[in-house]
């Protein structure tokens, strides 16, 4: 018999408790122990929950609880108490599993170092794209490859937003309140839809992907926040879906370039006297329709691995929600208490990779560019000229004219209110890969145009 602890009964705990005592035979015939819940720690055990549980499993001593226990599931969410709680069930030799990736990625490594002295397993399946298996496949069925790739759309909240807006021309705060309601927004949204949530998950992958362990600070963030109705509906006319991307990859830069923003002593360093490393980025991308990734509607995540030998996967299904979160969280059990029966070496990431964490600055891509300009002749010679003085290359173009309208606005994600000057046009140019360094100049020497109302967004894309 093992027993288990749970720790917060909310939107997942609730739902883990309730498959804990429901499923208690089938658990035990797949571990070869019986999983006692112990109890379950709460702020108020006369909360009205969801899920009907006996009440003499809740406790609002969590501190007591962590240390008579087997194995420990945290699932309060933030940073504190859940950090001193898991040391503590670490201290007292329990195997942890936690959904909390906002803990992970502010303190990851302080827990597995502790995790790895004391021999036991900490997992966190849910922390990363909720019910779908991807950590596992990433640290296990990978293990023998190289992953030279990752693109995810792993925050369920961002992708219900922009889907919505996408495919009904919702507003973002209706959007984002039914994905308050539906429970799969953060108790503070913040979280979501500024990029927070997916750059937490985005260090998870990236560590587990390269064998390094990547930080928060070592992910370059931007949210959803600033993408307007008009770009939405832009993207849509040449054949593009924006979504909100976490990627890791592999890059090479070339010698001269400085984008060196943290990273491993030791690293790789290329004879030519370039640079190895690893970009970590989460930002609005612009994606050909055609990618499988634009296929990801509502609140489903996907990731999307490139690996050498495997080639091209790809993992889909729920990113969030109580039920289908539990599913990761009781995987995650299942196997700490299979090791705890069979006994062996747990399942641990390994970080013998050391590669370079790199900065924004060292990312090539293809950028789509939105422009209010005046309707007159050379505009487009004089924007294209500033383009290739900077060795940017346009591949489309794409012009609106606004004539003889009044002054027309088109409400933002943000809901702030973006103008089309009246008597302008609009452009939106594609470009080919160029660096960001290119890039910024060129939208900054373009800014300075007196041809120039404004520049409305600069979106990059991938997947072409
Ligand atoms: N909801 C999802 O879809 C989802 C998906 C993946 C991961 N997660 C992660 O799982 C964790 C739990 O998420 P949730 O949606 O169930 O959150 P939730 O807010 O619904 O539940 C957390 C519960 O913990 C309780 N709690 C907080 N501090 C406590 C304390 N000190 N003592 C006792 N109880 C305390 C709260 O009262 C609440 O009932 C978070 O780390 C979250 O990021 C959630
Ligand atoms: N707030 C998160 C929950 C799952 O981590 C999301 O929207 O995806
Ligand atoms: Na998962």
């Amino acid at each position: 018999m093992l027993r288990v602890a749970l720790l917060g009964c909310g939107n997942v705990g609730s739902q883990v408790a309730r498959i804990l005592l429901h499923d208690a035979d089938a658990l035990a015939a797949r571990t070869g122990a019986r999983l006692e819940l112990s109890g379950i720690a709460v702020r108020n055990i006369d909360a009205r929950r969801d899920v009907e549980l006996p009440r003499e499993l809740f406790t609002t001593d969590a501190s007591a609880l962590v240390t008579n226990a087997d194995i420990v599931i945290e699932l309060l969410g933030g940073i504190e108490p859940a950090r001193t709680l898991i040391l503590s069930a670490i201290e007292h030799g329990a195997c942890v599993v936690t959904g909390n990736k906002a803990l992970l990625a502010a303190d990851g490594p302080t827990l597995y170092e502790k995790a790895d002295a004391a021999g036991v397993q900490l997992s966190y399946e849910a922390a990363v794209a909720g019910a779908i298996p991807i950590l596992r496949p990433i640290r296990d069925s990978l293990a023998g490859d190289k992953i030279t790739r990752v693109l995810g759309i792993v925050n369920g909240t961002t992708n219900f937003i922009l889907d919505q807006m996408d495919s009904t021309g919702a507003q973002f705060d209706d959007a984002l309140t039914e994905a308050q309601r539906l429970g799969y927004a953060e108790a503070d949204p913040t979280a979501d839809v500024e990029g927070h949530d997916a750059a937490a998950k985005a260090a998870i992958l990236a560590s587990l992907s390269f064998h390094t362990r990547f930080a928060l600070e070592n992910v370059h963030c931007e949210g959803i926040t600033s993408v307007t109705a008009a770009d939405i509906s832009a993207a849509r006319d040449v054949g593009f879906v924006i979504k909100l991307l976490a990627i890791a990859e592999k890059l090479s830069v070339p010698a001269g370039m400085v984008p060196f923003d943290g990273g491993t002593e030791g690293a790789n360093v290329p004879s030519d006297g370039g640079t190895e490393g690893v970009s970590v980025r989460v930002h609005p991308t612009l994606l050909p329709r055609e990618h499988p990734l634009a296929a990801v509607r509502g609140a489903f995540n996907a990731v999307f691995i490139e690996a050498e030998s495997a080639g091209e996967l790809m993992f889909y299904g729920q990113g969030a929600g109580g039920t289908a979160t539990a599913s990761a969280v009781l995987g995650d059990v299942v196997s700490a208490a299979r090791r705890l029966v069979l006994g062996g070496p747990g399942r641990t990431e390994t970080t013998t990779g050391q590669v370079r964490a790199l900065g924004i600055d060292a990312v090539q891509t293809s950028y789509c560019i939105g422009l209010d300009v005046a309707d007159q002749p050379g505009v487009l010679a004089r924007i294209a000229q500033l383009f290739a003085e900077r060795q940017v290359s346009i591949e489309t173009m794409k012009q609106t004219i606004h004539r003889d309208i009044p002054a027309s606005t088109s409400r933002t994600a943000a809901g702030t209110e973006a103008n089309v000057t009246a008597g302008s046009a609009e452009l939106r140019i594609v470009t080919h890969r160029a660096s960001e360094a290119a890039l910024a100049a060129t939208v900054q020497a373009i800014g300075k145009l007196d041809i120039i109302n404004s520049v409305t967004s600069v979106l990059r894309v991938e997947g072409v």
